[in-house]
């Protein structure tokens, strides 16, 4: 696989992740017990599924309950909306039996396979969270003052265009870099994954890496930090994002996936030692890369225009060559389909923090649409040249009329 930017391979999760990403979470219904339907044996609500009912016309003196505040696996509108079709013995049952009974409803809509491995995904996360003792509690609950530096916070405080202008730069069309997490903070995150690391080893517990591109690293949200993860994409990527990436999707980011990559000694040297797909897009509109540490030489991402689906093998122009060398604390803010790469990291430990942001309205209109001039490099190209040619054509025809009526 070259990297000069004339092969790319899509970066993809497994695709247990895939579900988890899109379709909301898959270790929460809403209250602290989870349902495990288990595929041999199902639990009373699955059995009972095909008995359960809505209403036809919706009750419109109800007023439904607000399931913002629950990680649910469908979009917590659309619990509200179809609480008014729910029937009247449901309506006054309590609000976590209400999310049981609409989840095994929207269940159905799921294709078979894709139900059983939101399921098998939400058992995973279960097992590993009524297992893992956590080193730091603070980590798992957002607090600013503590994980960001202050420049950060106050800029985001301030949330306006000029305030969050002050403290980014655009090193490179398209990439933004900034001063955010806390020294401590990192350091705080770095032996909370050692820890987990260390738990893994002991238990034996097979863990699921975060991508098909790394033997190692974590992901964040399957041992209990993805609520905090939340919460760094709703309060601070997406003010971010809204600025900078409004049309991906930057002001609609609803979904996550969050985890670290570990590279040098004993460990991958660079992205794709494993599959040989070092350049590549991620499976995201927004990425948020923070560098956590520690100590290391080389590791250097490279970036080489952003690119849609149909594009995304075309060849680089050279001024979008850019290369950036990370720095502890400092993250860096790109478009998912920003073609980029790491490079080797030669010497040290370099472990940094990924939050791949998704939004499920961008990707559904995204379906309906073929030009991506928005903010492909490629198709802004071929616009160009479209352009160009239709002026010259107007330029060719008028001045051959021109001469037409000389004659004349
Ligand atoms: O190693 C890095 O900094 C880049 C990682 C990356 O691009 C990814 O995980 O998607
Ligand atoms: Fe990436």
């Amino acid at each position: 696989m070259s990297l000069d930017g004339s092969v790319e391979r899509r970066r993809s999760e497994p695709s247990s992740m895939q579900i988890n990403g899109s379709n909301g979470n898959a270790n929460e219904n809403g209250g602290s017990s989870m349902m495990l339907y288990s595929p041999t044996s199902p639990s009373p609500q699955s059995q009972s599924q095909s008995h359960q009912r809505l209403r036809l016309n919706p009750n419109t003196d109800h007023n439904p309950e607000n399931y913002e505040d629950l990680k649910l696996g469908f979009n917590p509108c659309i619990f509200s909306s179809l609480e008014r079709y729910l029937p009247p013995s449901m309506l006054t049952v309590t609000r976590h039996l209400k999310v049981q009974y609409m989840n095994d409803i929207l269940a159905r809509y799921l294709p078979q396979g894709e139900r059983i491995r939101v399921q098998r995904h939400r058992e995973y996360r279960q097992k590993i969270i009524a297992n893992y003792q956590p080193l730091h509690r603070e980590l798992y609950t957002m607090d600013p003052a503590t994980f960001f530096v202050q420049s950060f916070v106050e800029a985001i405080n301030k949330n306006t265009e000029e305030s969050l202008r002050s403290i980014i730069s655009e090193p490179s069309p398209g990439v933004y870099t900034f001063e955010m997490l806390h020294q401590d903070f990192c350091k705080m995150l770095l032996s909370e994954v050692d820890n987990f690391e260390k738990w893994v080893s002991e238990s034996k517990f097979r863990i699921m890496r975060p991508n098909t591109m790394n033997k190692y690293g974590a992901v964040l949200d399957d041992f209990g930090l993805e609520t905090m993860l939340d919460k760094l994409m709703d309060d601070f990527v997406r003010p971010i994002s809204k600025v900078f990436f409004p049309e991906v999707g930057g002001p609609t980011l609803d979904s996550h996936h969050g985890f670290v990559v570990e590279y040098g000694k004993d460990r991958d040297v660079d992205l794709g030692s494993l599959m040989n797909v070092g350049f590549h897009v991620d499976d995201s509109e927004v990425t948020l890369n923070v560098c956590l540490g520690k100590q290391f030489s080389g590791g250097d991402l490279f970036f080489r225009g952003i690119r849609c689906d149909k594009h995304v093998n075309t060849e680089s122009q050279p001024e979008e060559s850019f290369d950036y060398s990370h720095v502890a604390g400092q993250a860096v803010l790109h478009r998912g389909r920003h073609r980029h790469g790491a490079r080797a990291t030669r010497s040290g430990h370099r472990i940094n923090l990924l939050l791949w942001c998704r939004s499920s309205a961008f990707r559904e209109l995204k379906k309906y649409q073929k030009d991506f001039s928005a903010w492909c490099g490629e198709c802004q190209r071929e616009k160009r040249e479209r352009q160009r040619k239709s002026v010259a054509e107007t330029k060719q025809e008028l001045l051959r009329r021109e001469g037409d009526n000389t004659v004349a």
